[in-house]
């Protein structure tokens, strides 16, 4: 049964603890570094009650309606319903919210597509991650996710003396289920979900086995505790000043858990280093997922793109023919990016049991090129906006003082644009290029899938050497040694024959 936007803000209200620094968050959805981001979500959810939306955000199974994000692509049709719903998720937030409840939701479903990898000699979890599929869709579940381990694993006296290891792992067992202690990364929008799956992307060393833990667990477990960096939106000026902050701040948090207990039911793989890694590739649950991060990128340097045009227009340098030159090369990435969207469509791969997944390897060129691109675009835009949010009052209060606000609107005025309108572009320009909220996009859009180097070996894995092999076999085969001879023996021939008279 899919959720209301009311009805999942009311589901945040369950206890969860959140630190901000040293400060206990009681209530995410009214607390200053939160609210706004928490009604963006919910905005999301109320979208799939919308005529106009509803279709593409969700999908009818016997009569019951799920969120798209938690269908099993068994078709093209299926895979563009799914691209559907997260280009309008997508469009609701600007791109802004990266880890929107569709990314995990492409995990979940994912793995459940080929859930029997999860059962081994040792355990039989196959039956779970079934079953978690079908909870998180008859409940709506927004689950976020943190897979990395913590800088602190990397610590040479990382074996012994700590009272608690800094990587999170098994330290107990019960019958119902198994106790978790210590950190995982970085698990963005946390804050703002219902649950969060905790993993390893990464591979674990021999012997680090208790990490190996995969499994889901309620934001409100106890002993689980989220440590939020700086919410922006609580810095925010005002929703004119800092629009995107303002609202799209999605937070990103550090999952630090204390004896938490996981019901075996909520297990997907223990104490298997090489499984806990390989079910993200050897399902489609990599690709589902960050088909969606592409989409979402689409999304976002759309909005960079649209406000560098506008720029142009109001400072009036559009008309030179360098400047449209520019917004020529922006065109193209953008027009690159969509069609690497739709090649992933295109290019679909067929799976056992009649369903379908995405086109892996372009999925990680998309993303490749999308890590690579990103900093690149914004400097191109910061070329053509000049100096321009600087040369704009300090913030909007400069509209509620009769003197400052006569000055401002007869100085900044243009003719292609109010003070106002022309102040409001640079500050929404500022808000994705300049602020802390921006910093924060630029490291995530550099780093969600890990390194640049982790994204070139996602590659190296996924390429389809075969082929490369097969064109450059092709024309190797095309020729051998006593055909050159031959060949070369005519011509000689060919040049001893006497010509014909001239
Ligand atoms: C804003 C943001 C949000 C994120 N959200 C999530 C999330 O929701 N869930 C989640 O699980 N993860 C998330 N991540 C990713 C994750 O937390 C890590 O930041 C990411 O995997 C990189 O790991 P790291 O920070 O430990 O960097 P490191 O592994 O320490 O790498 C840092 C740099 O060190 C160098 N380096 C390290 N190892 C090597 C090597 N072997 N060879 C060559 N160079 C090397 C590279 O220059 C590399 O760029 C997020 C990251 C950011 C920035």
């Amino acid at each position: 049964m899919i959720k209301t936007g009311a009805e999942y803000l009311e589901g945040l209200r369950d206890g969860r603890v959140i630190y901000i620094g040293g400060e206990k968050v009681e209530d995410v959805t009214t607390h200053p570094g939160f609210r706004n981001a928490a009604r963006s979500y919910a905005r999301i959810y109320d979208a799939r009650f919308e005529d106009a939306t509803r279709d593409a955000l969700t999908y009818e199974e016997d009569g019951e309606r799920f969120a798209a994000y938690y269908l099993k692509p068994r078709s093209r049709a299926d895979l563009e319903h799914r691209t559907r719903c997260s280009t309008i998720i997508a469009d609701l937030t600007y791109g802004m919210m990266g880890r929107s409840p569709d990314f995990i939701g492409g995990y979940i479903t994912g793995v459940a597509m080929q859930p029997e990898i999860f059962d081994t000699d040792s355990f039989k979890f196959a039956k779970n991650v079934e079953a978690y599929w079908d909870f998180a869709r008859r409940n709506d579940l927004f689950v976020s996710h943190a897979v990395t381990p913590p800088p602190g694993s990397r610590d040479a006296k990382y074996g012994g003396g700590r009272t608690m290891q800094p990587a999170l792992q098994v330290v107990g067992e019960d019958d119902a289920g198994l106790y978790v202690s210590g950190m995982k990364m970085l698990a963005t929008s946390a804050a703002f979900s219902d649950e969060v799956w905790i993993g390893n992307i990464q591979p674990l060393a021999e012997g680090h086995e208790a990490e190996a833990i995969t499994a889901c667990i309620p934001c409100n477990a106890p002993g689980l505790s989220l440590w939020s960096r700086k919410p922006f939106e609580r810095y925010a000026v005002s929703e004119f000043d800092n629009p995107l902050a303002y609202r799209y701040d999605e937070s990103d948090c550090i999952v630090v858990a204390e004896r938490v207990h996981i019901p075996w039911e909520r297990v997907f793989v223990h104490n298997d280093s090489h499984l806990s890694r390989e079910i993200y590739f050897r399902t489609p649950a990599h690709t589902l997922s960050n088909h969606q991060s592409s989409v979402r990128y689409r999304a976002k340097i759309r909005l960079l793109i649209a406000l560098a045009r506008r720029i142009t227009n109001l400072a009036g340098t559009d008309k030179i023919p360098a400047v449209q030159d520019e917004l020529g090369h922006l065109a193209a990435l953008y027009g690159q990016v969509s069609a690497m969207v739709d090649g992933q469509i295109q290019g679909h791969e067929e799976l056992p049991g009649g369903l379908v997944n995405y086109n892996r390897h372009y999925m990680y060129a998309a993303i490749y090129f999308a890590t690579q691109q990103y900093d690149h675009i914004c400097a191109k835009v910061r070329e053509l906006l000049g100096g321009g949010v600087l040369q704009m009052p300090a913030d909007v209060s400069v509209m509620d003082n009769p003197e400052t606000r006569a000055t401002f609107e007869e100085l900044w005025d243009m003719s292609s644009a109010t003070a106002l309108d022309r102040y409001k572009v640079m500050k929404l320009a500022w808000d994705i290029l300049g602020t802390d909220f921006a910093g924060r996009h630029t490291q995530y859009e550099r780093f969600y899938m890990g390194p640049a180097f982790v994204v070139r070996i996602h590659n190296g894995r996924e390429c389809p050497w075969g082929e490369f092999d097969a064109t450059l076999d092709g024309l190797l085969g095309s020729y051998d040694t006593g055909e050159v001879l031959n060949r070369g023996q005519e011509m000689d021939k060919l040049a001893a024959t006497p010509k014909a008279a001239e």
